[in-house]
Order: structure tokens, then sequence, then C-alpha cells
């Protein structure tokens, strides 16, 4: 039997499926609390579930036994994955399960913003709505407008095919790397970083937390927006510059903000950003509907454990690490 620890509670389905095959331990808060206590815990697991907690070398130094670490989440950017090869530890993530889930929360914040649909809830709850909607209650258009997706991946597509067929909009997009299939299927245009901030009704940041894309939007980029465009980030908060986001929003460089992630995350009630009436702000829920988060669970199970029966081609493993399979 291996045994899998894991930092998170999981449905009793994907427990009762891991332990045919290992003994699971559920990692308490204090057990998970600090690396300190993590690596008591864990020291002798052949692996990890867990969904967001910062895997390093000082951390796998000291798991010997350790042969994968298996993330529920599509974004892998808190494993050191540098280190992982170092210490021949694969990495599973769980990609395409989420698309749509996270795709229609994108639309959300997209319809949520443009509508200001929060704003405009509280101003009924509070009584101040006084007759037919005046001028100020006035929002701006979805449909037939622009938007652009910097990071078209599995969930960009499932966004600009909302956007396409769901609200007939132009669609550009900005990657290092063209998509002509997607481009030919979806009708979307291909256009530089710049071009897609300049000419874009909606920016939505849908690429993965890296180097390049670290601060990706900060005071230049904002600068070079629409002053009427909206600006949704559902990727990692730390794509963005929050000062500059901040400043953006409170001068009127860009009209508004959509935000389900943030650098430091659960964001404090201090974050500036909270205290803007043209900002949404939910707390990383991209992917969170139970129907959903059960397939990343279990497929989180199912990679970790093709990975330790030497299934690897069976696992998702992150591209970073796909060359541990040739090398075993
Ligand atoms: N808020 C939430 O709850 C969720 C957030 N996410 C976030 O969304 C991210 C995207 O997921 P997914 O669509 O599955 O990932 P994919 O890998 O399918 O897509 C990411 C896209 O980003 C592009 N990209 C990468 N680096 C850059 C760059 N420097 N500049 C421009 N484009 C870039 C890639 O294209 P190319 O390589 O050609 O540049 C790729 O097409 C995840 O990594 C995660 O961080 C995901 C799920 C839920
Ligand atoms: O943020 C969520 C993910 O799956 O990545």
């Amino acid at each position: 039997m291996f045994r899998i620890c894991s930092t998170r509670k999981l449905p009793q389905h994907v427990q009762d499926y891991l332990t045919t095959y290992a003994t699971l331990d559920i990692l308490t808060k204090e057990q998970r609390e600090s690396p300190e206590t993590f690596v008591k815990y864990a020291a002798d697991a052949d692996g990890i579930i867990t969904s967001g907690m910062r895997i390093d070398d000082a951390i796998l130094s000291r798991l010997p036994k350790l042969k994968c670490v298996s993330t529920s989440s599509v974004g892998y950017d808190h494993f050191d994955t540098d280190a992982l090869k170092k210490h021949g530890v694969y990495a599973t993530h769980t990609p395409t399960v989420l698309d749509e889930t996270v795709a229609d929360l994108t639309f959300a914040l997209i319809l949520a913003t443009a509508r200001r649909v929060v704003e405009l809830d509280t101003v009924v709850r509070e009584g101040r709505w006084a007759g037919r909607p005046a001028e100020w209650f006035y929002g701006v258009d979805v449909h037939h407008r622009t938007l652009g997706i910097i990071g078209m991946g599995r969930i960009g597509e499932a966004v600009a095919r909302r956007a396409r067929l769901g609200f007939e909009m132009d669609v550009v997009y900005h990657n290092r790397s063209r998509k002509p299939e997607v481009e030919e299927k979806l009708g979307l245009e291909y256009v530089s970083f710049e071009e897609l901030l300049a000419k874009s009704d909606f920016v939505v940041l849908l690429t993965p937390l890296t180097e390049a894309t670290r601060g990706l939007m900060d005071d230049a980029a904002f600068q070079k927006m629409k002053s009427s465009a909206i600006f949704i980030n559902v990727s990692r908060g730390a794509t963005v510059n929050e000062q500059a986001l901040f400043k953006a929003l409170s001068e009127g460089t860009i009209r508004a903000a959509g935000l389900d992630v943030f650098v430091k995350e659960p964001t404090p009630t201090t974050n500036p950003l909270l205290s803007l009436q043209n900002v949404v702000v939910l707390p990383h829920i991209g992917s969170a509907t139970h129907a959903t988060r059960d397939d990343m669970a279990m497929l989180a199970a199912t990679n970790l454990i093709a990975v330790l029966e030497g299934r690897l081609q069976e696992a998702r493993i992150v591209p970073e690490l796909q060359s541990l399979i040739k090398e075993s």
C-alpha cells in the first residue's frame, strides 16, 4: 500500500477510490500550517494531494519517499518545478475538466462589471432606488463589443466561444504563439499585446502565472487601455500590479475591473481595491461548483495513483516535468 497525504478534505467517493490503493491521511489545519509541521506529518508519504500549498526545495529535501505531488487545480505556480525535477518528483494537475465552469465565471464578471450588478444590488437593498433608473444606473453593453483575451488556452477558448456564439462579440487574442485552428474555428483575430489593450472593450487575463506574466498588467499596460474598457482577471493575482490597477481605476484610466484572484489570498479587507465601487471582487471561485470540484478532486486522485503505479502516460503531468517520463 502507498501512503498519501492530502492537505484538504476530499469528496467521499474520491477518498474511497484512494483507500483501495493507499492509506490516506487528510492533514488538519494545524498539521499543514507551516512547512515544519507539514514535513513532519508527510515525512513518509509516497504522494501528496494539495491545491495551493507551496512545494519547493526546502520541503522536497525533507520528503525522501515522495514520488508525486498532485494538485487539484490547473494552475501549478505553487510548485517549484526546477526543485521537483532535481528531486525526481512528478507533479500532476487538472486541466480541461474545469474549462467551461471557469469560462462561466469569467462571463459572470464581465456581465457584473458592465451592468454594475453588485453596486446596483446594494442600491436596491439600501432603499436608494427612486423611480425609473436615473442615468447613474446605466452600464455598458457586452454584446457586439470587442473582447480581448490574453492567454488563449483551454479556458480562453471556452470564453471566446461564449463571446462569439452567445454575445456576437469580436474577439481578439494574444499568446506567445498563434493558434490558427482556433482562429479559424471561432473567427478570432491574433494581435500584439499592445494592440489588444488598445482595441478591447473588455480585457480578460487568462495566462498562467510565470516569470514572464508576473506583473504583466502594470501602469504602462493600463495606460494603453481605453478609458471605457473593463479589465477582468481570472488568472492569478500576481499577474497584475495591484497598485497600478488601483491607480487606473481611481483615476479613470479604465472604467472598471472584475477580480477573482489577488496577490495575497485571502486578500485583506484593507486592500485599497476593495474601497472602489467600480470593482467586483470574488474569493477565487473560478472552478468552484460542486460538480467541477468533484471532477477536479477525482482527476487529482487518478493522476496520483497512475504515477505511483508507473502508468505515467495516463497522468496529467505538468509540461515542465514531462522530461522525467523520458528519463525514467
Ligand atoms: N480563477 C480561477 O479559479 C482559475 C484560474 N485559472 C488560471 O488560468 C490559467 C489558464 O488555464 P488554462 O487555460 O487551462 O491554461 P492553458 O495553458 O491552456 O492556457 C494558457 C495560455 O496562456 C498563454 N500564455 C502563456 N504565457 C504567456 C505569455 N507570457 N504571454 C501571453 N500568453 C501566454 C499560452 O499560450 P502560449 O504558450 O502560446 O503563450 C496558453 O495558450 C491557469 O494557469 C490558472 O492560473 C485556472 C482555473 C481556475
Ligand atoms: O485557480 C484554480 C486553478 O485550477 O488553477
